[in-house]
Order: structure tokens, then sequence, then C-alpha cells
């Protein structure tokens, strides 16, 4: 059988994880681009991919199936590249950018009847960049967002969902200006926030030279992503500026609102203002709302000695138990700490907290 060739133009965080969960198809000939010579460098290595070029037309006239996965307005750029180029065969391009409407506008411009055009992005990620951070597994029951274009067809469509089978994750078909929008409102508004808050606790800094010592457990979940990438970001908020725009309208008047709240000392008000957010946000974990993959958690106590969280996974590894996930959500000096271990489903989760209660650890799974 002869081998497809798929491309993946951009090897950093998200090319390289998908090229590491592609790969196990041992049917493909797995190419990389990228820009930067040391990424290259290190995805032949690795072996990533089977080869690398600094030459995107001479890599992307192999490929049967592109995938663009570089920034946004770098993505925009390769697209009119392609417009240059002859295809001899035909050719299914996608992409991964976390906004669509630029990507599509651009794309909707390709002209030759060989290309088949299908937008993606997967909605998992982390604030880590580049090749050295990819994961296999990053993906693994993450939302992928697919959205078809006039110059893709059915089988088109079911072929780049075969070749993204390994990454484990679920596909939805979304129109770009929907995707956009949601994608403003769930992922690229939350990511400035983050940044005003450290921004705000910076200044707060000059006055009060401790003020760090106090960054405990809530401060850091709510900023962990304002240590994302700022490239990648900055390129997100302004190729999805006019919606990010209106949200930070709609933001202002709410924290105007909230503010005459806490001025006027309506207490009932704010109490339900909480009580509603509560509500939702326990729901996007209960695994029962929405397109959100529900996770199957299980909460440890652990003591800060060397070597705690090290007995907890040698302890599920020998009953054969594989962890999705671990997050240290709190752990100070000589205290006892937290550890939320992730499972792919709810038998490994609810095995995982039999074993370690019957180790004496205290476990907790939140309904
Ligand atoms: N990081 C996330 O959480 C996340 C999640 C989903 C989708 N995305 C999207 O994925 C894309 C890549 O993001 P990432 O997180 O992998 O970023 P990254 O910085 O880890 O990787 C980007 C790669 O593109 C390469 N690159 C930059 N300019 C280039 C050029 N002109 N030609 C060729 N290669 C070039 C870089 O060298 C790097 O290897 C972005 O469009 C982003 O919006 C990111
Ligand atoms: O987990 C993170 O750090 C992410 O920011 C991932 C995240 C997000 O959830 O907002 C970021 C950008 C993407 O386009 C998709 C996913």
């Amino acid at each position: 059988m002869v081998k497809q060739t798929v491309l993946i133009a951009g090897l950093g965080l998200i090319g390289g994880s998908l090229a590491l969960s592609i790969r196990e198809t041992k049917e493909v000939r797995l190419i990389g681009y990228d820009s930067n010579y040391s990424t290259l460098e290190y995805a032949k290595m690795n072996k990533i991919v089977d080869d690398v070029y600094n030459d995107f037309t001479e890599a992307v006239v192999q490929a049967d199936i592109c995938i663009l996965a570089a920034p946004v307005s770098v993505t925009v750029d390769l697209i009119n590249i392609l417009n240059k180029l002859t295809f001899k065969k035909s050719i299914i391009v996608t992409d991964v950018g976390s906004v669509k409407g630029p990507i599509m506008d651009v794309a909707s411009k390709l002209d030759s009847p060989n290309i088949a055009f299908i937008g993606g992005h997967p909605m998992a990620g982390s604030h880590k960049k580049g090749i050295q951070a990819a994961k296999k597994h990053l993906f693994e029951n993450a939302i992928y967002v697919l959205s078809p274009t006039d110059s893709s067809t059915e089988e088109d469509l079911e072929r780049l969902q075969a070749l993204l089978t390994p990454t484990k994750s679920k596909f939805i078909i979304l129109e770009p200006d929907e995707h956009d929008e949601m994608t403003s409102v769930i992922s690229h508004f939350p990511h400035l926030i983050a940044s005003s808050l450290v921004h705000q606790a910076r200044n707060w800094q000059k006055t009060h030279p401790y003020i760090h010592k106090l960054a405990a457990g809530g401060f850091r979940d709510i900023t962990r992503i304002a240590s994302s990438n700022p490239l990648m970001w900055r390129d997100i908020f302004f190729q999805n500026r006019s919606k990010m725009s209106r949200l930070m309208d709609d933001w202002i008047e709410e924290m105007k609102q909230l503010k005459n709240l806490i001025d006027t000392g309506e207490k009932t008000q704010i109490e339900k203002y909480l009580e509603q957010a509560r509500e939702y946000r326990d729901g996007l974990d209960s695994g029962k709302q929405g397109a959100i993959p529900s996770y199957y958690d299980v909460y440890v106590d652990i003591f800060d000695q060397p070597g705690a969280i090290l007995k907890v996974i040698e302890l599920l590894a020998n009953h054969d138990i594989s962890i999705n996930n671990i997050e240290i959500l709190e752990i100070r000096e000589g205290i006892t700490g937290v550890l939320r271990l992730s499972f792919q489903n709810e038998n490994d989760q609810k095995l995982s907290q039999a074993v370690l209660k019957k180790n004496h650890y205290d476990t907790v799974i939140e309904e």
C-alpha cells in the first residue's frame, strides 16, 4: 500500500503533539516544516517526523494532507503561498488556529481545484510552547472543531477525521463565526482577564512588597494561563479583535453593576451572583453539560515528604491504572497538600479511590 504523505507546518506545541499521535499510524509518511532550525533538528532527532524541511513549498507539494500549525497570522501567510503554487495531485489542507475567521476568509480565495480546505481547531493546549512541550496525549477527550468549506467533500472530511483518530479527540462541526464567538467567550477573553489580574497584583506589589507570598491556590488557579505564549496570544486577540472588544464592553458593564452591589451593600444580590456562578462552573465538569469533556478526578491528601507523589503513582501503576493528568493543587512546607488525579473513565476513577483508601489515603471525588 502506498503511504500517504502528511505535512505538519509549524512543529510547536500543537503541531508536535499532533505529530506524536499521528505517527502511531504506520501507513503515514510524516514530514515537518518549521522556520526554526533547532525545532527541525529536535523533531528529526527524536523521530517525531520522518523528514524535515525548511522550505514550505518544497514540503507541501509532496503532501496528500497538510496541517498548518503555526501562529494564526503565519497560517494566513502560508495559505496565501498555497494560492501561488500548482498542485498536480489533490491535497486536503487543514489548520489548528485558535481563531477561524481570518483563516477561512483567505482559504475561501484558494482557487486550485486540487485543494480541499477544512478549518480545524483542537480545543486543548497548555500555557507552554514549542516542540519540547509537545505531548502525544494532549488532545485525548478534547473537542476538535472542524469547519468544512465548499472546496471539501464529505469524503475529504472522513479522511481527515480518520487521520486525526489517534488523537482520541471528539469532533464537532462549527461555522467559523460561531466558533470565533464561542472561543472569544470561553478561551480568548479569559486569557486577557488572567493577565490583567497579574498586572493588578504586580502594581500592588509596589506598595505591598510581600503580596506575592500570599498568592495561594486561588490566585494561582485563575492566573495559570497568564504564563502562556505572548506572541501566540497577541495574534489571537488581534485576529479576533472585534469580538474581544465587544466582550470588554460587556465585562466593564458587568463590573460596574457588581461595584454598585458592593458599594450599596447588596449582600443578597452578591450571594445570588456567586451562587449562580458556582452552579454553572460545577456543571462544566459534571460531564452532563455541553461540549466540555468530563474528567474523572480523584483528590488525594498527601504529606510534603520526599517521594510522596511517587508513592501514589506507583500504587496506581501496580494496579494497572493509568493516570491522565496529575496536578498539585496546594502544597506548603511540612503541611498536607492535595493532588488532583484525572482518569480516562469512571471505572478507573472509582478503582483508584478504592486502592488509595485501602492504603490509608484520604480521598475525595466531587459529585
Ligand atoms: N497553545 C495552545 O493552547 C493552542 C491550542 C489550540 C490551538 N492553538 C493554535 O495552534 C497554533 C500553534 O500554536 P502553538 O501553541 O503550537 O505555538 P508554538 O509557539 O508552540 O508553535 C508554533 C510553531 O510555529 C513555528 N513558526 C512560527 N513562525 C513560522 C513561520 N513563519 N513558518 C514556519 N513555522 C513557523 C514556530 O517555530 C513554532 O515551532 C496557533 O495557531 C494557535 O492559535 C494553540
Ligand atoms: O490549557 C491552556 O492553557 C489553554 O489555554 C488551552 C486553550 C484554552 O482552553 O483556552 C488555549 C487556546 C486554544 O486555542 C485552545 C485551548
